[in-house]
């Protein structure tokens, strides 16, 4: 049915975890920051959203599917992320305009146009738990933004697409380490997000994701950060004194490398948002004992090594993501799958990601600790690196949706 005039394309993009934390926005409904961030993309080989939209002509509607799901597309986020691809597609130059015409004649849809009047079908899936603590908000409307701008032609810079979606989002539209800029401007048009540095730069960072819990936290991010708006001063403080220092040096201390400072900044940060979650009214608890036995375990390896060679952050929940370098990896990934062992039943899967050997802790790291292993404490721990941002898929067998935009190849 569509077939002759429908337009395909599928994409991917990564995860994000922030080494200075997004938490407050200035504008609810454009989704705009108190405060500018900074994160890391990871690797799409571990964690990845993919998306495929066909648009045609034949289409009635809009219509999405999420993990092979049917969903409502009058979510407003999604709503207001649609609306702006398509404003900003329907001011696409004349020549791509014409460009589509002949488009809309040419047998092959893979690289084509589509008008911005056209109803669209998304299909999107995460290799990984959805809604479980590990940013699939971030990766999935980035990744619809990426997919949904290609496809309709829109150029230039794509976060402020992403960030209607969600705010992290609009950072996952870069690999490498990647700055939001919170933005003065009241319609949002300079709160954009920035390549600092691709992820070639730094290619021995390691990010270990210690999967402490997988269900659904009690208090979104979204909500967690109006509550904090609304009631907590520190985090005037924060956003305005606090974190434009914070940012300057973490970026200064990627650009030199500089590891033990990079992660001091890191694990001081996401203290400080956990203490900004206490000072909310009623307070936040998003870590448990379980990540705070992670921040234990991580300082007395730091320690025992007498320099910063570990640090940790964690987002708006109890998984902890502990940053290290390639030198470290094996010997403090064995530290943590000593402290922290799998369930007999479970030890095949539980260290996942990056092939990496386990270094079992000395005698004197382990006393060190002072405290006992605690056998099923985590689910598994995903083994990653920093990685590059969204990219086109050009693979038929990677299609989540057939030609007539349903669900198939
Ligand atoms: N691939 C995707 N495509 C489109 N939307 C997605 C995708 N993945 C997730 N989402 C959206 O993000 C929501 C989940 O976001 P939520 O903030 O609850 O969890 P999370 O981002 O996985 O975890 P956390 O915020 O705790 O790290 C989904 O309900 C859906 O609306
Ligand atoms: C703690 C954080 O992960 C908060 C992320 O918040 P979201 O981007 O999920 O919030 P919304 O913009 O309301 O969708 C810190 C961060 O990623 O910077």
């Amino acid at each position: 049915m569509a077939e002759t005039s429908s337009v395909r394309i599928t994409c991917t993009a990564p995860v994000n975890i922030a080494i200075i934390k997004y938490w407050g926005k200035r504008d609810e409904e454009l989704i705009l920051p108190l405060n500018s961030s900074l994160s890391i993309s990871l690797h799409q080989d571990q964690l990845k959203s993919t998306t495929t939209a066909v648009a045609s002509p034949a289409f009635s509607e809009d219509k999405l599917w999420l993990n092979g799901q049917e969903k409502s597309v009058q979510e407003s986020r999604l709503q207001a992320l649609l609306h702006e691809v398509r404003r900003r597609a329907a001011k696409r130059p004349l020549e791509d305009v014409q460009r589509e015409e002949e488009v809309v004649e040419s047998v092959n849809s893979e690289h084509r146009l589509a008008p911005p009047s056209w109803h669209v079908h998304i299909s999107s899936k995460n290799n990984f738990p959805t809604g479980a603590g590990l940013a699939s908000s971030a990766s999935g409307y980035a990744c619809l933004a990426f997919t949904l701008a290609q496809l309709f032609g829109v150029r230039g810079e794509l976060s402020g697409i992403a960030r209607r979606g969600s705010g992290s989002a609009c950072r996952s539209m870069y690999g490498g380490v990647v700055r939001w800029t919170h933005g003065e401007q009241a319609d949002g048009a300079d709160s954009i997000a920035v390549q600092v540095i691709p992820e070639s730069y730094w290619p021995e960072l390691r990010v270990f994701i210690l999967v402490v819990s997988d269900l659904q936290k009690a208090v979104s991010s979204s909500e967690g950060m109006r509550r904090s708006v609304a009631t907590s001063r520190l985090l005037q403080h924060r956003a305005t004194v606090l974190v434009p220092e914070l940012l300057r040096k973490a970026e200064a201390a990627v650009k030199a490398h500089d590891f033990p400072a990079f992660s001091q900044l890191a694990m001081c940060d996401s203290n400080q948002l956990h203490a900004i979650c206490l000072d909310t009214h009623p307070p936040i608890f998003y870590l448990n004992d379980t990540s705070r036995q992670i921040m234990r375990l991580v300082h007395a390896y730091n320690q025992a090594c007498a320099e910063i060679r570990a640090g940790y952050t964690f987002d708006a929940g109890p998984n902890a993501f502990v940053l290290t370098t390639a030198r470290d990896a094996s010997k403090l990934l064995g530290l943590i799958a000593h402290f922290f062992p799998p369930q007999t039943s479970n030890s095949k899967r539980y260290i996942r990601g990056l092939p990496l050997t386990t270094d079992p802790p000395s005698l004197e790291l382990q006393c060190a600790l002072g405290f006992e292993p605690q056998p099923n404490a985590l689910h598994y721990i995903l083994c990653t690196r920093p990685g590059p941002g969204p990219q086109c898929i050009f693979d038929n067998e990677a299609h989540l949706l057939n030609i007539d935009g349903l669900p198939g190849n």
